[in-house]
């Protein structure tokens, strides 16, 4: 088994990195999963620095602002991980092309080579936690094993709600609303081929 390391957004397996330029839809819109992950610290508690973090141009400002912005949640310690699974679970499921290299690093480990990280990262001695690098490969398996199965069991708005006309004003609120804006973030994040394949298996032609 090889050791995949990743840290800069531009080597090869830079989409790994929370700063890669992949939008991520996690509650609301944030440009990259690291403004998700900063942004996710205010959550419930300060409306205006989530705000800041989501209007940050850069996943670095992200990080800035919320590593120095307080107070922070107080059960952040508790919760981030969790936040951070489901964060990378959206951001692989939404974006077609960082989940082909996610899924092109096979069953190898993953690590986030950062020398000044030893809960996220490796570390700089490798005896870091590596947290990041065991939620990737988390992600990876559950969604290699999951993603067929997924494209089938995902009705189509139309299927879900038949009650629902083409115009209908069930398509701009409630769950109708909710539904039509997931599953349109995440049919946008599949392969061509894969639309294809749902196309045909829903409605019998691409
Ligand atoms: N590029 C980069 N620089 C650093 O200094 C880092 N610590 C990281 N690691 C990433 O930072 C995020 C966690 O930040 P907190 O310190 O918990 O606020 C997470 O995305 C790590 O992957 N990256």
């Amino acid at each position: 088994m090889e050791t995949i390391n990743f840290y800069k957004t531009n080597e090869k397996y830079g989409s790994l990195s929370n700063f890669s330029k992949h939008e991520v839809y996690y509650y609301r819109f944030w440009k990259t999963s690291e403004h998700a992950f900063q942004g996710m610290k205010f959550y419930g508690l300060s409306y205006d620095h989530e705000l800041l973090i989501a209007s940050s141009e850069t996943p670095h400002e992200a990080a800035k602002l919320g590593r120095s912005l307080s107070p922070i949640r107080e059960d952040w310690e508790e919760v981030k991980t969790q936040i951070m699974y489901e964060i990378l679970m959206a951001k692989f499921i939404q974006n077609y092309d960082a989940r082909e290299v996610l899924f092109s690093t096979g069953k190898n480990k993953i690590v986030e080579h950062i020398k000044n990280d030893s809960f996220w990262g490796y570390g700089g001695d490798g005896n870091g936690d590596n947290v990041l690098g065991m939620l990737l490969m988390k992600v990876r398996d559950e969604l290699e094993k999951k993603y067929d199965d997924c494209i089938i069991e995902k009705l189509p708005p139309e299927k879900k709600f038949p009650e629902y006309t083409e115009n209908d004003i069930g398509w701009r609120m409630g769950a109708g609303e909710d539904y039509l804006k997931n599953w349109t973030l995440w049919f946008n994040g599949l392969s061509k081929e894969d639309q294809k394949k749902y196309k045909i298996f829903h409605f019998g032609k691409p």
